[in-house]
């Protein structure tokens, strides 16, 4: 996989990728994956942790005269043009905001090993989880008010939204490990293009379980006040730990669910 090598940190995994140089086939199983998106649950808190620090900052995502939208969108695709010459949208798992026109990588990259089935690979949500993001999101997780603090506020925003869509977008490895260690039984669905019979055969509930009450765990761990005092500050935390859980379980997994599913139903075209 491309980039994953950041995207899993220092574990041991992390090593055998790094002395590989890339991901290979044979290193595409549910457990390694599973890893990553376990990793990815940090970054997605600790941006949240960073967003939350400022006011919802309104003003931000409203149009404005003089640019096609709002100060935001202008932000956001100005500095994916900029990513993208660094070689940012040549990783399998990143997915661009605005992905029309996007420069060329400045630097000639590695030849990656193409793991996705090529339909699959172009799937890209990132208007429904920016919907989402915006809307139901962001007023979870700030407090009214504008401190005029845009530049800095966006680029908050923007982190959130890819570490949430690098995250969503990953499931289709997910959907591809799954179909190659049961293609018997997904080829029958996808042949009758059967959505409700992928989404069954797909779904883990004690798993989604289980990273629902992780999340909201880190939330409190990493989001608490620490001070030299003790017990000043239980109960105290940054982002509401349940508003994270309602993340994963109303949006997250679901939009991930969504994507292995779309991943799916044109894994055999
Ligand atoms: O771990 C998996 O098997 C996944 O497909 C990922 C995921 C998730 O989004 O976290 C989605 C569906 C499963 O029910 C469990 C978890």
């Amino acid at each position: 996989f491309v980039g994953f090598s950041a995207a899993i940190g220092n574990t041991s995994v992390f090593k055998h990728v790094s002395e590989m140089g890339n991901f290979s086939d044979d290193m595409l199983n549910l457990d390694t994956l599973r890893k990553i998106l376990v990793r990815e649950e940090d970054t997605i808190i600790f941006s949240l942790i960073e967003r939350a620090k400022y006011p919802i900052n309104s003003p931000l995502y409203d149009k404005r005269p003089g640019l096609s939208g709002s100060l935001f969108e202008f932000f956001v695709k100005e500095s994916e043009a900029v990513q993208a010459k660094a070689g940012r949208y040549s990783s399998a798992e990143e997915n661009a905001f605005f992905p029309d026109n996007l420069p060329p990588p400045l630097l000639p990259l590695r030849d990656n090993e193409q793991v996705l089935h090529p339909r699959g690979a172009s799937i890209n949500i990132n208007e429904q989880i920016s919907n989402m993001y915006h809307k139901q999101l962001l007023p979870l997780i700030t407090s009214n008010g504008d401190d005029r603090n845009y530049a800095i506020t966006a680029g908050r925003d923007l982190d959130c939204l890819q570490a949430l869509s690098r995250r969503i977008h990953l499931g289709k490895f997910v959907a591809e490990i799954k179909f190659r260690e049961s293609p018997e039984n997904y080829t029958r669905a996808i042949r009758a293009q059967d959505k409700d019979a992928l989404m069954k055969l797909l779904t883990f509930t004690s798993v989604e379980e289980m990273i629902k009450n992780r999340v909201e765990k880190k939330a409190m761990v990493f989001g608490q006040e620490v001070d030299l005092k003790e017990n000043d500050n239980v109960g105290k935390y940054k982002v509401n730990p349940s508003v994270v859980s309602r993340l994963y379980g109303e949006w997250v997994i679901p939009l991930t669910k969504f994507v292995e599913v779309e991943y799916l139903l044109c894994r055999l075209d």
